[in-house]
């Protein structure tokens, strides 16, 4: 069985006309997918929708075997230590050290009070440490996140997903608040860990060359709709102009 099944998934949000429709796919264990597509084609709701920061509106996604949508709070909590998120703007806590935001990954395992008065054990702050070494960074594991670079702070977003030990990586725009050096470190750290710890990524791009380059397949979206899925390596340019049809007209016509 794949890692995760997307079954005809729509969203709306408040009663309003869908920004998903009618969304199938599978993603095996260990794949790179990128998700590309014009501005507000779906792609973050795509992300949301899979670890339910957001309800499902129709259909369903299946994540290691548990329906996501139905899932009580408490399962919910336990599945989503195995979905790791990054974000664009990295989501750090700005004022706590690097190692704090790091270990914040491990909070699905604990229970409130350790939360609250943040209980890590041992092993978990040598495997912080181990994490911050791997991405260049252990130099700063003792400053505080909003002293780093923007590229700095999203290895320390990578550091918070990793330490969760998750299956499956959502990457939404990760380098779209990045210069192009920035990215490509970025990219490449999030390519060898996941073919190196065999995590599945899915990670939503504004970048094609950048898609092109990094992934084993695509996923085209586009005003909601799946209208391309297949191999990175024969996409076309005539299959990128369908992904973004709309947006390049409305340039070309102004
Ligand atoms: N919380 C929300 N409430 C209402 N509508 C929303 C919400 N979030 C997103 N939308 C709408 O859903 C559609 C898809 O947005 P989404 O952010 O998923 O697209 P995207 O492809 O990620 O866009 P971008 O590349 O610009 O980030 C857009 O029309 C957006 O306005």
């Amino acid at each position: 069985m794949p890692l995760l099944q997307v079954n005809n998934l729509g969203k709306s949000y408040n009663g309003q006309s869908n920004v998903l429709e009618d969304i199938s796919f599978d993603v095996g264990a260990g794949e790179f997918v990128a998700v590309i597509g014009p501005s507000g084609a779906g792609k973050s709701t795509l992300l949301r929708c899979i670890n339910r920061m957001v309800d499902i509106t129709e259909g369903n996604v299946t994540f290691d075997g548990s329906d996501i949508g139905s899932l009580n709070k408490r399962e919910l909590r336990k599945t989503r230590t195995n979905i790791g998120m990054i974000f664009q703007h990295y989501n750090l806590v700005p004022r706590l050290s690097v190692i704090e935001n790091v270990l914040h990954g491990r909070f699905g395992y604990k229970n409130a009070l350790q939360g609250v008065f943040g209980k890590f054990t041992e092993e978990e702050k040598t495997k912080a440490f181990t994490l911050l070494q791997k991405l260049g960074i252990a130099d700063h594991a003792y400053r505080r996140c909003d002293q780093l670079s923007g590229g700095q702070q999203q290895r320390v977003g990578i550091a918070r997903a990793l330490i969760q030990d998750p299956k499956l990586i959502l990457c939404d725009e990760p380098i779209a608040s990045l210069d192009p050096n920035t990215s490509k470190v970025i990219m490449d750290y999030l390519k060898t860990i996941a073919s190196e710890m065999n995590i599945t990524c899915i990670v939503n791009l504004h970048q094609v060359d950048v898609a092109k380059s990094y992934s084993d397949r695509m996923i085209g979206l586009n005003n909601g709709r799946i209208v391309f899925d297949g191999s990175s390596y024969r996409i076309t340019e005539d299959r990128i102009n369908t992904i973004y049809g709309s947006e390049l007209r409305e340039l070309i016509t102004g």
